[in-house]
């Protein structure tokens, strides 16, 4: 019996509408003879809706969405529309509401792949990123504003529930794996409040995971190791605004942003999570087929590695293995590859057929 994935689509604004339809290539082929089919639907939601309706995600949106079994999204936000408008309303709306307490971010270094790293080394982590609190939830205000006396506030919202079962996740995580090491990044020596919370919860949770070993970077020092020594790194588990940071550079020392897959996570399944790149809608390479299609083929394998399909998952994954590894010969070889972003979607779409 066919067995059917309902799967709800956000290409949205600049590159996200063309690196998803390569995802969405990649993830038929990968299903094909399976058994199993996908039923998308897809929502125009992004720069376009909003300069038309004024709406970013509405209410009936958002049960639509709920209504599937996962989310493909590209990117959003756009030049044209005032910043914060569509990640705040848009994207952060949706890992709000839809609980994705759990923002995962794996990053490899694939052999020969061009990287900044003079001595790459074996690069194999995971940042954990908690996806719903932190500096990210929006509490905070602005008064006198436009003048002299402005005053602008943000405030970082941690709780313990919300900590606790973030942090829960990474050790999981971390006791899934070869290396069993977990690294809680923050900066508990100058943010005390929300530093020692997540430092407390580490212990305690830890108590409960012996074969974990755990060890400690401040962000600021984190960001140093991430380029000097990112071999250290096994499972990251940190807040929202750090998550956010350390992901982006995560992603330019393993040879590129356009590389680096992530899941927006509700473990309970209470919601449909949600895979996306890691990157935003780059309004400077968009609509010139310069966009690398890879981060979204491999939130395509986190999607089914989420949804069950774990064969499915190892060939996509399998897939992008074969295609960096060509890259990294033509690179060898002197004369790199230079292929659009359709073209990209393509081979790795057919090594995924075999
Ligand atoms: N999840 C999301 O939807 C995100 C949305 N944004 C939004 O995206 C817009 C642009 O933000 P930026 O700060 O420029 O970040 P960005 O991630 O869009 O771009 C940063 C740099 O990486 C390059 N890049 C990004 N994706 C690439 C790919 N697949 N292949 C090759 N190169 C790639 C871009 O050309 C640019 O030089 C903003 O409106 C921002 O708010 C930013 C990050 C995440
Ligand atoms: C655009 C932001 C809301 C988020 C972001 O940069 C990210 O999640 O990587
Ligand atoms: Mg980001």
């Amino acid at each position: 019996m066919t067995q059917t994935i309902k799967l709800a689509v956000i290409p949205g604004d600049g590159i996200g509408a063309e690196v998803v339809p390569e995802g969405l290539k990649v993830l038929a082929a990968a299903l094909e003879g399976t058994g199993l089919e996908v039923r998308t639907t897809d929502f125009d939601l992004g720069a376009a809706r909003w300069h038309r309706t004024g709406q970013t995600l509405t209410d009936s949106d958002l049960e639509a969405i709920k209504g599937h079994d996962a989310i493909l999204l590209g990117a959003v936000g756009d030049p044209s529309v005032p910043s914060g408008v569509l990640e705040r309303g848009l994207l952060l709306r949706l890992r709000f509401e839809l609980d994705h307490y759990v923002n995962l971010r794996p990053s490899t270094y694939y052999p020969g792949v061009p990287t900044p790293l003079a001595a790459p080394g074996d690069i194999d982590f995971v940042v954990v990123r908690e996806g719903t609190e932190g500096l990210y939830c929006g509490n905070g205000g602005a008064v006198r504003t436009g003048t002299p006396q402005e005053i602008a506030t943000e405030v970082s919202v941690n709780t313990a529930f919300g900590v606790e079962r973030v942090v829960r996740y990474a050790f999981d995580k971390a006791r899934s794996r070869a290396a069993k090491h977990l690294t809680l990044v923050h900066k508990h020596n100058v943010l005390v409040h929300a530093g020692h919370l997540w430092r407390r919860t580490v212990e305690a949770v830890g108590a409960e995971y012996p074969e974990v070993t755990v060890d400690y970077c401040h962000i600021d020092a984190a960001t140093i190791y991430m380029v000097t020594d990112p071999g250290r790194f096994d499972v990251i588990v940190t807040d929202n605004l750090f998550g956010d940071i350390l992901t982006d550079e995560a992603g330019a020392v393993t040879g590129g942003i356009g590389l680096s897959a992530s899941g927006n996570i509700n473990p309970e399944g209470a919601f449909p999570s949600m895979f996306e790149p890691v990157h935003g809608s780059a309004p400077d390479i968009a609509g010139k087929a310069l966009a690398d299609p890879t981060a979204t083929i491999g939130a395509v394998a986190l999607l089914l590695e989420h949804i069950g399909q774990a064969d499915a998952a190892a060939r996509v994954s399998a897939a992008i293995d074969a295609d960096m590894a060509a890259r990294a010969r033509a690179s060898a070889a002197g004369s790199p590859l230079e292929r659009s972003t359709s073209e990209v979607g393509d081979a790795i779409a057919a090594a995924v057929r075999g």
